[in-house]
């Protein structure tokens, strides 16, 4: 995420919402969760409630229907290992 003082982490990859749209292929499976891209190609097909949403949500912002669900904490951690970077911020 951005800094306290709205600057960016270097440490961080930054991508933009056009790049994340994309990746919305079996191939090449990404979405963005509160302000955070996950790279989720490897795990669609394990995704206890199935591949099928997450297609829908493909390339774009998951964050709402993310939520809706009311993931446990198990989904919340899970996703630390599909993390790859931040939505780049809006200016
Ligand atoms: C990378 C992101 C996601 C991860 C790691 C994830 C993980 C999980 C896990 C572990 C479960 C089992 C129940 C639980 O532990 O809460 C689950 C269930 C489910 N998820 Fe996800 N999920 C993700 C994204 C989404 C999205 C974007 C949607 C909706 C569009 C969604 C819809 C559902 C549904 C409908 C269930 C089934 C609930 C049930 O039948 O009880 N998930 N997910």
């Amino acid at each position: 995420m951005a800094n306290e003082d709205g600057g960016q982490d270097p440490e961080v990859t930054y991508y933009t919402l056009e790049e994340v749209q994309k990746r919305n292929s079996s191939k090449e499976l990404w979405l963005v969760i509160h302000g955070r891209v996950y790279d989720i190609t490897s795990f669609a097909e394990e995704h206890p409630g199935g591949e099928e949403v997450l297609f829908e949500q493909a390339g774009g912002d998951a964050t709402e229907s993310f939520e809706d669900v009311g993931h446990s904490v198990d989904a919340r951690e899970m996703l630390r290992q599909y993390y790859i970077g931040d939505l780049h911020p809006v200016r």
